[in-house]
């Protein structure tokens, strides 16, 4: 039926090629000579232009919050809206080898307002053994007033435009709803870190026969990291890092093909962005296991006593010496010291063997991920996916 109307045009995965073992692995359209590729942008409704969104520009990015703040993703029940921070997005939008261009954002004509923005950043990923440079688009947004006048479709295809025009041929997304066709399908999980505020804000509930004092005693958390040698990652430790990442994500059937250059820009930590840690053997020095984890508030709404809830997402984690658990434990240990409110990481990697075991409860969102132009022949457990989009 034509549910899908737009995404049955796109060369992504069909539902009805499901279980079609005959189709083969990898990309579904060749590249088009790049003399082919529209070289104007597509058509938008007549009192709306496009705008390259300059994220160096105060104003712009102060546009660019606002608009999301406002109008991003919220939860089923309309309860929180993600509120990425001004650093974050120039974080996430600015890593090695981007383009202004792929910062897309569509203006009203007469009032100049921001009313809508998606975006891509160039990002080498493995997907099995064959490493291809992709796009990552993410941040999709149109204004709550402009909804089902069909902008997303023409938005897509616009960011898919400019990334052919640096021949880059297949992108990776996510959404929180199911379209043609994941590859994957993901929980996300979160651990209490401040259940009281939890509890006020209608994320959590007092859990049966449980008192207010017992539930916080329940997630209560040591002052201090456990593991000798714990410290935060500094830049003279991005070669080590880089080596042990590399090796780590090895064994997912889709990670990223970091290099130096992308490790000092994703995991050395940024203030208010992303922290991450080592362990360096007291012994030997060696760089033996990481942590990161990156911070991405929610904004609570209608809530008379919080108006934000402090997130922390797990981004990277590799352990070699450590157990996962321990490692993961001091991540929870640090982030409660930086005063977050809860730690959230979905079950891709080895999440799983830690999650309950450290008291994380299953969220109520399922995060799908999606490649364009590419066909994955079977769609992948989560513990198969090394990739964690933002
Ligand atoms: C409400 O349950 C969840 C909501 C979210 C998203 S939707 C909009 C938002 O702000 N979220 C971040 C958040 C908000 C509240 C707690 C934890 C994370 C996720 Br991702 C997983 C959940 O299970």
């Amino acid at each position: 039926e034509r549910r899908h109307k737009f995404w049955e045009s796109q060369p992504v995965g069909q539902f009805k090629d499901l279980g079609n073992s005959s189709l083969p692995e990898g990309p579904i359209e060749a590249p088009t000579p790049l003399s082919e590729v529209k070289q104007e942008p597509y058509n938008l409704p007549n009192m709306y232009e496009w705008v390259t969104c300059d994220m160096d520009s105060d104003e712009m990015c102060n546009e660019v919050y606002n608009l999301l703040a406002n109008n991003y993703v919220e939860d089923d029940e309309n309860m929180f809206r993600f509120n990425y921070s001004k650093e974050f997005l120039r974080w996430a939008l600015r890593p090695p080898g981007y383009f202004k261009n792929w910062h897309i954002g569509v203006r009203v004509k007469s009032s100049k307002k921001l009313v809508a923005f998606i975006t891509g950043v160039p990002a080498r990923i493995r997907v099995r053994d064959d490493i291809i440079n992709m796009a990552e688009v993410n941040f999709l947004c149109v204004h709550k007033k402009l909804r089902s006048k069909r902008l997303a479709p023409v938005m897509i295809k616009e960011v898919t435009r400019r990334i052919h025009l640096e021949n880059i041929w297949q992108a990776a997304y996510t959404a929180g709803i199911v379209i043609p066709t994941p590859i994957t399908s993901c929980q996300y999980w979160h651990r209490s870190l401040n259940p009281k505020k939890l509890i006020e804000v209608g994320f959590s509930r007092l859990g049966a026969r449980m008192t207010m004092s017992r539930t916080i005693k329940l997630f209560k958390l040591p002052e201090s990291t456990v593991t000798p040698g714990f410290r935060q990652m500094g830049l003279h430790d991005v070669p080590a890092v880089t080596r042990l990442v590399r090796k780590y994500l090895r064994q997912f059937a889709v990670a990223p093909d970091f290099n130096e250059h992308d490790v000092e820009h994703w995991l050395l930590p940024t203030e208010g962005v992303v922290d991450s840690y080592v362990v360096e053997s007291p012994a030997t020095h060696e760089i033996t296991d990481f942590c990161s984890f990156y911070t991405l508030p929610s904004s609570i709404l209608g809530n008379q006593n919080h108006s934000t809830l402090k997130a922390a997402y797990s981004f990277y984690n590799v352990f070699t010496k450590t157990p996962l658990l321990q490692l993961m434990n001091d991540a929870l240990i640090v982030a409660k010291q930086k005063d977050f409110d809860v730690f959230n990481a979905l079950d891709v990697m080895h999440n799983e063997s830690f999650l309950k075991e450290l008291k994380f409860g299953p969220g109520d969102g399922s995060l799908h991920y999606y490649l364009y132009n590419y066909r994955i022949r079977n769609a992948l457990k989560p513990s198969e996916l090394g990739l964690v989009l933002l």
